[in-house]
């Protein structure tokens, strides 16, 4: 899907924090859920995307949302990570209000969005540096950083290399690491593990397991229940909008396997029908 009006909605919001003048002085509570969504609502010409959903993520837990195709991942991701604003509901990190605060609720996650709009001429290094600076990183600590997260991710030979010569996965890894460089105490990743081969999916696995181990939170969107089930300790299931399932792993799943109870809450194991000419020959 395509973000239509996030820079938009990211810079209103970022005014309004500075009107407030408290955008870095909210201290996150203990003991609080990483992310509390209440009735958030996004609609899109009349059309919901997101039906008034409520999810609790705790502090700690890698958390997979999944869902068919349009069922509002994404939608529900952008407005978490703030490039989106909800029409309605609340959405709290580590108990401070987004809405009220977005810089402050911003500082506290690294995102990584589904559509990958980058400074493609810059090299990794460069972009990997930006990201340092932007999240007001020391330049030495940065620099120590970049060469840390590259040699993680298996980059460290493609970091003088600028980004728009690097493959789909490589600039997948390489956005990873930079929503990674100011050690967020909460990862929002759409799709992360799309277009990456994988032995890269396992390394990168690795990195998030340590972040999760390191006391970081992970929610994250996909397709391969594979994945999901090997990483996530709780999933929600998403279906036009609506959360149909959520809970540890055990309580989805029950008896079935992932697969199967995704298939059947997102009603995709229905018989097909009008393409039987594509069985028969016409010649
Ligand atoms: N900018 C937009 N304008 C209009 N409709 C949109 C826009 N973005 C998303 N939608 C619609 O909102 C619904 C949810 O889309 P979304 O991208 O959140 O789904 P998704 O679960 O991430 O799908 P996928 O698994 O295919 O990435 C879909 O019906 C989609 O067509």
């Amino acid at each position: 899907m395509t973000i239509t009006s996030g820079d938009r909605d990211a810079a209103e919001s970022e005014h309004a924090d500075e009107r407030e003048g408290s955008a870095d002085t909210v201290e996150p509570e203990d003991n609080t859920p990483a992310l509390e969504l209440r009735g958030v609502v996004k609609t899109y010409g009349g059309e919901p995307a997101v039906a008034g959903i409520d999810l609790t993520v705790p502090a700690g837990s890698f958390y997979g949302l999944v869902g068919p195709n349009g069922a509002g991942k994404t939608t529900t991701l952008s407005m978490i990570s703030g490039l989106l604003r909800a029409d309605r509901g609340e959405i709290d990190v580590f108990g401070v209000e987004a809405r009220k605060h977005p810089r402050a609720a911003k500082a506290l996650m690294g995102v990584l969005p589904d559509r990958m709009r980058t400074f493609d001429r810059l090299t990794g290094r460069q972009l990997l540096y930006y990201f340092g600076a932007l999240r007001g990183l020391k330049s030495r600590e940065t620099k120590e950083r970049i060469e840390q997260l590259a040699e993680a991710f298996e980059l460290t030979g493609a970091l003088a290399r600028p980004v728009t010569d690097y493959s789909t996965g490589m600039t997948k890894k390489l956005m990873l690491a930079c929503a990674m460089i100011h050690a967020p105490r909460l990862l929002v990743l759409d799709e992360p593990f799309e277009s990456v081969d994988p032995v890269s999916a396992q390394k990168l696995l690795d990195v998030l397991r340590q972040y999760v181990d390191g006391g970081g939170t992970v929610i994250l969107s996909g397709h391969s229940m594979e994945l999901i089930e090997r990483m996530c300790s709780r999933i929600a299931v998403l279906v036009t909008g609506q959360v149909l399932a959520e809970g540890t792993l055990d309580e989805v799943r029950g008896e079935m396997t992932l697969e199967q109870r995704f298939v059947d809450l997102s009603g995709m194991g229905e018989e097909g029908g009008g393409l039987e000419w594509l069985h028969t020959s016409s010649a």
